[in-house]
């Protein structure tokens, strides 16, 4: 069993992940978790607070010596504006006339559509958004990073899985790239101010970001996530909830601001015949073979060993500068929604923080299926499961 959480809040001391559930002597630095988390701030689009946060990692517990000892991991990501906040965001009481002098703790009385603010203060009995918003940021996304760089590492140790992502869509330029990109065009991707695979597209995106910027406005996008060597017969056709299809996607719709996650060709194969639907199967020299991989790579809720493919749609940022209608709640009158620093587009960001859910979905259903206490057992069982598959020739 894999279990992880995160904790923490945006302008708070740190952010915390932990995850527990993986094999030890699994090689894993902080240099590592700490190049994931750089990618994450990677993005035409993102606010100013990227550019000066530094993401400072520490690997708490579970590694020596730069490997895992089978024990739980807890990795800290310190916030580098706290010094700004530590009395707003005390954990101890302070002063009460201290706080109410302080400008950035004028209560936020005026919540923001599209965000928690509004159901947040309902549900959590506050009147301001301030305990809120703090938690909702996507803030806690550097912790999520953080966790998948375990899984991938985890991924890539015992299986040789690697997984990638790629933006597809910003507001209304979508790519037009006929091919997939592999996983040796990352460095590639990651050098491109919008993370996306397709040049010329690339360069229409960044102009769409200036332009939204330039207009007061924000943008979403769609970024695509793609896994390579996934065995098949990861998840499980026997429950719901054991489904690889459904755990990607509510792993990637538990992403703040995604609102709609595709497998495979997802919406478009309803619009379409069922022979031109499925991926046919023929006889090659080793196993079965697909022509098409219009499934994303899986079927029946299982991976089926094609590149698996999933999609996950982000809205446009909600804090919009040309500010939205609200209401003020300590008056009950009409107002603009309270305005602070923002992104303008983070589906870059998006794309890695994607990235991140779906390696830790891989190595979930990967270790219920091989799991084991080292990675040399995990090895040995994902060997033995190969070698039956050659056998029955079915690889
Ligand atoms: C990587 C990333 C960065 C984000 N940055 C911002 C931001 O700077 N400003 C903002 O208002 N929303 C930002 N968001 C989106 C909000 O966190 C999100 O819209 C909010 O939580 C409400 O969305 P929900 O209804 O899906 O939870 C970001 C989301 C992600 C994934
Ligand atoms: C801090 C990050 O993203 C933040 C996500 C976010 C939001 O409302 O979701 C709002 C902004 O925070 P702030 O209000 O402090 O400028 C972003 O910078 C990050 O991704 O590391």
């Amino acid at each position: 069993m894999l279990r992880y959480l995160t904790a923490g809040e945006s302008h708070g001391r740190a952010l915390v992940a932990t995850i527990e559930g993986l094999p030890s002597h699994l090689q894993l630095s902080s240099a590592d978790v700490a190049d994931a988390l750089a990618r994450r701030r990677l993005g035409t689009g993102r606010g100013a607070r990227m550019k000066f946060e530094a993401d400072e990692v520490t690997l708490l517990t579970g590694v020596r010596h730069g490997e895992t000892l089978g024990s739980p991991i807890a990795i800290m990501v310190g916030n580098s504006e706290w010094p700004k906040w530590d009395v707003v965001m005390s954990p101890d009481s302070v002063d009460p006339a201290e706080l109410e002098s302080l400008a950035r703790n004028a209560p936020l009385t005026r919540p923001r559509p599209g965000h928690a603010d509004l159901p947040g203060m309902q549900k959590y009995d506050w009147d301001e958004a301030r305990p809120i918003l703090e938690r909702a940021s996507a803030r806690e996304t550097a912790a999520r990073v953080a966790l998948g760089a375990v899984a991938k590492a985890y991924l890539e140790q015992a299986f040789g899985i690697s997984v990638i992502s790629h933006v597809v869509r910003i507001g209304a330029v979508a790519s037009t790239a006929e091919e997939l990109p592999t996983a040796s065009d990352l460095a590639r991707i990651d050098a491109d101010p919008m993370r996306c695979a397709d040049q010329p597209t690339s360069l229409a995106m960044q102009a769409e970001v200036e332009a939204a910027k330039s207009a007061g406005d924000t943008l979403g996008g769609v970024v695509e996530v793609l896994a390579f060597n996934v065995p098949p017969g990861l998840g499980s056709h026997i429950a719901g909830d054991r489904r690889l299809d459904a755990k990607l996607a509510g792993a990637l719709m538990g992403i703040q601001a995604i609102k709609g996650v595709e497998v495979g060709d997802g919406f478009a194969l309803a619009q379409v015949r069922g022979s031109q639907a499925h991926d046919e199967i023929f006889p090659g020299a080793t196993g079965p073979r697909r022509s098409s991989n219009r499934s994303g790579g899986t079927e029946g809720g299982m991976s089926n060993g094609e590149v698996l493919r999933v999609r996950a749609a982000m809205k446009p940022i909600a804090t919009v500068p040309r500010a939205l209608a609200t209401i003020d709640v300590a008056t009950g009158e009409a107002a603009q929604a309270h305005h602070q620093r923002s992104d303008v587009c983070a589906v870059p960001a998006a794309g890695v923080v994607a990235e991140a859910m779906v390696a830790l979905v891989l190595a979930e259903v990967a270790n219920e299926k091989f799991g084991g206490d080292s990675l040399g057992e995990v090895r040995a069982n994902f060997q033995h499961y190969l070698k039956r598959l050659a056998e029955r020739r079915l690889d």
